[in-house]
């Protein structure tokens, strides 16, 4: 079977996007795949000139929204006409990777509404610059449900390694907003998301874990009331659906028990109670995964790291697992 063509989002221009994709992608072959990298070429000629590598892609006709489709194997470029010719600061951030990371998720975003079977890897973007240019959203996630027609009530965050994976009941809203969005929907609608992932890579043989808001998971009530009155009766519910899954858990200790092997995943309630333990365990493997769009959509788990670029220092493994698990979901290995 041939694989489907990825499209790669270089994200911020000035950011680690690029020279990852440079380095990588010099580095490893990947045979019978097309790779369709998204962003201005400036962004790839700077690191190529800086690490010595010849250009390794062939441009294509952006405006052609099927000129992947039809290419043999290798790695492209596709440019969105606002970014042609756009400047690149590498290492600062600015506006202008802004809007380079905004008009390419853009293009993509139009492209994989014709193709729902490509895959999309993206690369990081810093929300604040991305906002600066005029893209109102608090990241990747939420961007491409809005731009799916999903919603993003209908997509899970989902970043995993080798042991440990960890979908968000929310993603990215100020902590104290957090407990007004754990609701019953929410918890339900992640659960069943993360159960057919976790069922598509072959590991549901263990439940999922599902983390308290609270701490203890509220102990009872006497600790908050949300876990009994909002996540248990979802789990419950999740439960006679047929998903393995149990919780809420005390999230102090859920993470010490998967690394162990006990769960299969771990459904905690927002951003910094699930994602520090698990970079803290696989931060050069992490991938995040949207679960829940009409497409495959992949990404590294760290951000634009402004003081790496150039510096030829930063790890490759997360952008490297970032397209396997691309080629994996979109049925290529
Ligand atoms: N996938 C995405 O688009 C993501 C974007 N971000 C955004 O990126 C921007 C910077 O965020 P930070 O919190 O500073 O996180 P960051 O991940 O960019 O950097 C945190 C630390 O990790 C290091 N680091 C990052 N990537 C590395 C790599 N590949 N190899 C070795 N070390 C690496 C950095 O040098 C820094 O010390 C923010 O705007 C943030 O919102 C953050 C996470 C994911
Ligand atoms: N910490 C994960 C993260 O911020 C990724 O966000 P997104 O850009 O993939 O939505």
């Amino acid at each position: 079977m041939t694989a489907k063509p990825l499209l790669l989002t270089l994200g911020d221009s000035n950011g680690l996007g690029p020279e990852l994709a440079c380095r990588l992608l010099t580095e490893i072959n990947y045979p019978g795949l097309r790779i369709g990298l998204v962003g201005p070429k400036a962004a790839l000629a700077w690191h190529c000139d800086r690490l010595h590598l010849p250009p390794f892609w062939t441009p294509l006709d952006a405006s052609d929204p099927d000129a992947l489709e039809g290419a043999a194997p290798g790695v492209f470029l596709l440019t969105p006409p606002r970014l042609a010719g756009l400047p690149v600061t590498p290492g600062r951030e600015t506006p202008a990777g802004g809007l380079s990371a905004g008009e390419s998720l853009e293009y993509a975003a139009t492209l994989l509404a014709r193709h729902a079977d490509w895959g999309l890897v993206t690369g990081p973007l810093s929300k604040a610059a991305l906002n600066a240019a005029g893209f109102a959203f608090p990241g990747h996630t939420e961007f491409l449900a809005e731009r799916s027609g999903v919603g993003r009530g209908g997509v899970c965050m989902h970043l995993g390694g080798p042991v440990l994976r960890v979908s968000l009941v929310t993603t990215h809203p100020p902590l104290a907003k957090v407990p007004s969005l754990v609701t019953y929907d929410r918890v339900a609608r992640c659960l069943s998301l993360t159960w057919d992932h976790v069922r598509r890579l072959g590991v549901s043989d263990r439940p999922i874990a599902v983390c308290g808001l609270n701490p203890h998971a509220g102990e009872g009530g006497l600790l908050g009331s949300e876990d009994e009155e909002v996540v248990r009766p979802a789990v419950a519910a999740a439960v006679a659906a047929g998903v393995a899954a149990v919780g809420p858990l005390p999230a102090d200790t859920v993470f010490y028990r998967a690394a162990k092997g006990e769960f299969s995943a771990i459904l905690a309630m927002y951003h910094d109670q699930g994602l520090p333990p698990l970079k803290m365990l696989h931060f050069d493997a992490t991938v995040n995964v949207t679960l829940g769009l009409p497409f495959v959509r992949t990404s590294v788990g760290h951000g634009t790291a402004f003081d790496l670029v150039g510096t030829g220092k930063a790890g490759t493994g997360s952008l490297a697992a970032a397209l396997d698990m691309a080629v994996r979901l979109t049925g290529g290995a």
